[in-house]
């Protein structure tokens, strides 16, 4: 039996096949678009805080993943039998076989969301919640487009696994290729000729959507942005003063009082109590594990407290008592008076620098779009990197990200800067950069608390200087203090040896 090539090339032109091709295509984008919105919805139903939510999206997942499509194709065809008022919907073939097909994809959709949700740095959580960004504006402008990012590869694998499963609606009379090819083929027996020409289909469309979807993916790449396109808007003139005006005041900024935390049976902050005045620059120093890092991320509530009370500027801020850990009510919006620098920058990545540093202030509210940012130009101008305001931060080096990080924070307006080992990330010779910055803060009278490292640094800049050991604040002197103190005291002998 000889293969019938005309036969084949008629099936070219079969409409028959087109309007399944076109109906393949239709349930299987329809399937996509709605499983991959359902499946965002379920992978953070599995990371939820709330058990049974997490219980809810293990089981559906668990579920559905386990189920076969096709039982689950005739399940839902058959529903009917059962609730009849379901009749008018579940017996088309295109609903049913939409609705089983949303159903059991949504469970392998949640988790490609979730391997892309749980790629996403835990940094960018810590920057959006120190912009005072709610779950809400987090998730929308922050985690999902990089989780989407990471996960679009395989969303558009799985976008070809639905079309070739949309072949097993057939088994429910849906018309789709493969029961248009099965109807030519019982009639005149050409197989081949015909599962070819059903094959071709299927690449077709597979091919199709596969050429956009790679569009996509090189539009979303980040490593490939380059915001070279973007006119540098105007800056003001750079904001900050040189001149030294420094004056610390009577007024206390923060203030903890017997904090307590362990993390299981380490005691991480012991009874810290300490108070930050405006215009102070409070340096955090210590031997690695002591809680540096600790204290100062109980300030804006990175960190949560077993124990104690901090206030901002006077008022209730962060409470931990027998009732529980507690946050003011309007914490969002007033976090943003605590400008946070992080040790490994926090940058978001799908934005410019000065994308990055208008964030805040428009989350915030501020629609002047123009006035947001020219003080952004302003703020970058500050810290040296006007000429860098359209780089995204791969484009950026350590020292670069750094202070973009500071132009980020001093947007919000901040009424104390709170800086996180800022060089410890840096090469050293791109340390100075970023020290000189933050010493340009000092001198313009910026209350700052700096977890840091750098003894000289620390020496030079610092007007209170606090010492812990094992949880304990075990020194806490000013520099005049610190200056008279004796060579042998246990600060000087650590400074000397950091
Ligand atoms: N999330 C956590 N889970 C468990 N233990 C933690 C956690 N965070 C900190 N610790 C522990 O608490 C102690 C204090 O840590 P912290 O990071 O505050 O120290 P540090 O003085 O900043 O150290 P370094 O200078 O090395 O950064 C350490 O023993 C650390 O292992």
């Amino acid at each position: 039996m000889n293969f019938d090539w005309n036969y084949l090339f008629s099936l070219a032109l079969y409409p028959d096949f087109w309007r399944a091709t076109a109906l393949v295509a239709w349930l299987g984008v329809l399937t996509w678009v709605i499983g991959t919105v359902l499946g965002f919805l379920l992978a953070l139903a599995r990371q939820s805080s709330l058990r049974p939510v997490r219980w809810f999206a293990k089981t559906y997942i668990w579920l559905f993943r386990s189920l076969p499509l096709l039982v689950l194709l005739i399940f839902v065809y058959n529903l009917p039998q059962f609730m009849p008022a379901l009749g008018p919907v579940l017996s088309v073939p295109f609903w049913a076989g939409l609705i089983a097909l949303v159903v059991s994809e949504t469970a392998y959709l949640a988790e490609i969301h979730r391997a892309g949700l749980i790629a996403v740095d835990p940094g960018q959580h810590e920057a959006a919640h120190a912009l005072g960004v709610r779950p809400v504006g987090k998730y929308r402008h922050i985690i999902l487009p990089q989780a989407v990012r990471v996960a679009l590869p395989s969303l558009g694998n799985e976008f070809i696994t639905i079309v070739k499963l949309t072949s097993l609606v057939s088994v429910i009379s849906l018309a789709e290729i493969l029961l248009v090819g099965q109807r030519l083929y019982t009639r005149n027996f050409m197989v081949l000729e015909t599962l070819v020409a059903v094959s071709f289909y299927y690449v077709l469309v597979v091919s199709v959507f596969t050429f956009f979807l790679s569009r996509l993916e090189g539009r979303l790449d980040i490593s490939r942005m380059t915001g070279a396109e973007i006119a540098i808007p105007a800056a003001n003139a750079p904001i900050g003063a040189t001149s030294n005006q420094r004056r610390i005041g009577e007024e206390i900024v923060v203030e903890l009082a017997h904090v307590d935390k362990s993390f299981g049976d380490k005691r991480a902050l012991a009874d810290v109590s300490l108070k930050v005045r405006k215009g102070e620059v409070l340096s955090i120093i210590g031997p690695s594990g002591s809680g540096k890092t600790t204290l100062i991320r109980t300030i804006n509530a990175l960190q949560d407290i077993d124990k104690g009370r901090i206030t901002l500027d006077g008022n209730d801020w962060i409470t931990a008592d027998a009732k529980g850990y507690r946050m003011v009510p309007d914490f969002h919006d007033r976090v943003t008076c605590l400008g946070m620098v992080f040790q490994s920058f926090n940058l978001f990545p799908h934005m410019t620098a000065l994308q990055n540093v208008t964030f805040g202030p428009r989350y915030h509210g501020n629609r002047d779009r123009q006035a947001v940012r020219a003080v952004a130009m302003s703020h970058l101008a500050r810290v040296g990197l006007a000429a860098h305001a359209n780089k995204y931060p791969h484009q950026l080096s350590g020292g670069q990200k750094q202070r973009v990080a500071i132009a980020r924070a001093l947007a919000m307006d901040p009424e104390i800067m709170l800086f996180d080992e800022p060089t410890s990330a840096l090469d050293p010779e791109l340390v100075g950069e970023v020290l000189q910055v933050i010493e340009g803060l000092a001198s313009e009278g910026m209350t700052m608390v700096i977890v840091t490292h750098e003894m000289r640094f620390v020496s030079r800049i610092s007007n209170r200087v606090v010492m812990m050991e094992n949880g304990y604040v075990v020194v806490d002197m000013t520099a005049e203090e610190l200056e008279k103190s004796p060579a042998d005291s246990r600060i000087q002998k650590f400074m000397r040896q950091s």
